[in-house]
């Protein structure tokens, strides 16, 4: 049965659930377990932090969220389907086990964020080049 997200336990469900699913992809698996190396003990009550922050309006989360990828991409450069296999991972953990209004708010706001961290990292190459052509006609 699908349920709200309505508490911590839910945020913290969610969140092992979405890194179960990284852990085992064959694409973005082992950017996190070879690569980064990511001590998940650590990383993930980081996560539970940021979606609380998020989900909940709880004032739990105050770190920059931008210097790990930044760090990361300078060893291993993130492609736009490394950001769209996330994507898809966390679209289909929050559909498969929860539904309503933070459902969706916690979908949209990862692709909001995968969109700005895709634009930080140099990527969505589209959007630049319009960008770039607005400024210099
Ligand atoms: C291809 C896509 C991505 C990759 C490979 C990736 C990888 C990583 C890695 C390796 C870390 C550091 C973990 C550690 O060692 O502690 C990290 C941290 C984090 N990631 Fe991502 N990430 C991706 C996309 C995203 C997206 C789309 C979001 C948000 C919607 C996100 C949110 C975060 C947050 C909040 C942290 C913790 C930052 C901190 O406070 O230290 N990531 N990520």
């Amino acid at each position: 049965m699908k349920k709200a997200i309505t508490s911590r336990a839910d945020v913290e469900e969610l969140v092992n659930r979405f890194y179960d699913r990284v852990k085992a992809d064959e694409l973005i698996g082992p950017i996190f377990n070879e690569i980064a190396r990511v001590n998940w003990n650590k990383h993930l009550p980081i996560m539970y932090d940021f979606w609380s922050s998020i989900l909940l309006d709880e004032d739990v989360y105050h770190r920059n969220a931008m210097i790990p990828h930044l760090q990361l991409n300078k060893r291993f450069p993130l492609q736009e389907e490394h950001f769209q296999r996330w994507l898809q991972l966390f679209d289909e953990t929050v559909n498969t086990y929860f539904e309503g209004e933070k459902a969706a708010l916690a979908k949209f706001r990862a692709h909001s964020i995968a969109g700005v961290m895709q634009t930080k990292l140099g990527l969505l190459k589209q959007i630049q080049t319009s960008q770039h052509k607005h400024e210099n006609p």
